[in-house]
């Protein structure tokens, strides 16, 4: 049975005016602004229209590898969550937080427990070999046996009981735990705890997508909010003057999510490989099930009268149709890492002793995350730039880096992909984008 949302049928034409595609001229506008605003770093590009893709970022300068092309705030970010087993980072500007001890620690500590997310990390323990003769290579970042670690080595720590040496080296910002307490930290006021800690269990259980969208309607009650404030202090230095009404703050507040969404989830997610395509009207239906499912947990958790429209089926189908085609995942370097790295280089003597830790801890830690980037890059197999989180880039911010040199007038690509992997893996991996790639390399490859 379809379940249908009252808030849909209540508020039909606030949620349509929400919906409505921006003309041209406005998204245009939108993209304009993006790029020449102050507080943004964006050198040299500009988004035309690519006659068979739609709109394109091309260069208006020459640019050098490694150089910066856009600087910018994502639209909105998460940490995967399997990653958070292996790291902990803020919430808004997912930079490692705590300490290198708690990092290590936390890992360790989890890894005991038995949960475990990475790949490839050795299981098995171990040994009788000779340390000495295990320490004589230049380095440790292969698969090694393991001696095990002294009992409450890792709870040590984790909370602060022991130092490591040189850690000092790369300090880390502390962590803040949201005082809500619901362990996640970036969400706006809740109506429920409870009701968000299911909210969440729903989303770890289902499809973390939902946390995204969650998100992406709590920052736009947030927007809302902080409109709504300067429009009243703006009223009560010119009472003369005739106010805003509510809905158009609303829609101001939602115009960043109004340039990214076109179709509904249900509508555009593609079809898995093991439904039958008889089976596609049931398929989709389900998934509009499981989102309503999700939407009233969200509801429960941080309802807003004055934000109602954004708790429609609608409204949320459309943030999450907007994920399921524009996500793009990113890596952001471990500090973590770069202790190691230290760590590896150090003169013999000194890195034996803190070998038996590195054996337990050798695989590459860094923060995975999905984000939707403002700009409308395409995608290509062979890209010229590539998204980045760097140490720098705080307040949620991302950039652009070029990957080679690119000259004025070309276009400037991302791969949505690993654009490593073999021709039928990338297309089917972009087939969940709702497209066939046509870029050179896949025009060279397809068979
Ligand atoms: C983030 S948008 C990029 C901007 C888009 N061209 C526009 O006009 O809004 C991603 C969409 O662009 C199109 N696209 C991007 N790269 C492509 C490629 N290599 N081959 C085919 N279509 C592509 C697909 O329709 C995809 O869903």
């Amino acid at each position: 049975m379809e379940s249908d949302c009252p808030i849909d049928a209540e508020l039909r034409s606030e949620i349509s005016a929400l919906l409505i595609p921006p003309s041209p001229a406005q998204v245009d506008e939108y993209l304009d602004e993006l790029i020449k605003s102050s507080n943004r770093h964006c050198h040299g590009i500009k988004v035309k229209q690519n006659g068979e893709l739609g709109k394109g970022v091309y260069a208006d300068l020459g640019f050098k590898e490694g150089e910066l092309l856009l600087k910018d705030q994502m639209l909105v970010g998460l940490q995967h969550s399997s990653n958070k087993i292996d790291c902990l980072v803020c919430s808004f500007c997912f930079r490692f937080i705590g300490s290198v001890e708690l990092q290590i620690g936390r890992r360790l500590y989890l890894q005991e427990l038995g949960v475990s997310a990475s790949q490839g990390c050795c299981q098995t323990d171990y040994s009788s070999e000779d340390e000495d003769s295990r320490d004589s290579g230049p380095s440790s970042s292969s698969c090694k046996e393991k001696v095990p670690l002294p009992k409450g080595f890792a709870e040590s720590l984790m909370k602060g009981g022991l130092k490591l040496p040189y850690s000092d080296k790369f300090p880390l910002p502390p962590a803040v735990l949201c005082h809500g307490g619901c362990g996640e930290a970036y969400y706006l006021q809740v109506v429920s705890r409870e009701a968000l800690v299911k909210f969440i269990q729903h989303a770890n259980d289902t499809n973390d997508i939902f946390l995204l969208a969650a998100k992406a309607v709590s920052s736009s009650i947030l927007k809302y909010r902080k409109l709504k404030v300067a429009h009243s202090e703006e009223q009560e230095n010119k009472p003369n003057v005739s106010g805003i009404p509510y809905p158009s703050l609303l829609l101001e507040a939602w115009k960043p999510m109004s340039v990214g969404h076109k179709r509904r989830w249900w509508d555009c997610i593609a079809l898995p490989f093991d439904v039958e395509s008889s089976d596609e009207v049931a398929f989709r239906m389900q998934i509009r099930e499981l989102a309503f499912t999700s939407l009233q947990l969200l509801k429960a958790a941080i309802f807003d009268e004055e934000c109602k429209s954004l708790f429609s089926l609608d409204i949320y189908g459309h943030i999450i149709g907007m994920f399921e085609l524009n996500n793009l995942d990113l890596v952001v370097a471990s500090p973590v890492e770069d202790y190691f790295l230290y760590i590896d280089d150090l003169p013999y003597p000194k890195r034996k002793k803190l070998r038996r830790l590195h054996d337990h801890f050798w695989m590459l830690l860094a923060t995975t995350m999905q984000f939707v980037a403002k700009s409308c890059m395409n995608h290509s197999c062979s890209p010229n730039a590539k998204a980045f989180k760097r140490e720098e880039d705080r307040d949620g911010q991302a950039t652009i880096i070029a990957l080679k040199p690119i000259s004025k007038g070309e276009e400037v690509t991302i791969s949505y992909v690993d654009e490593d992997l073999p021709f039928e893996e990338r297309q089917a991996l972009l087939a969940d984008y709702g497209f066939k790639c046509r870029c050179p390399k896949c025009l060279e490859e397809e068979p």
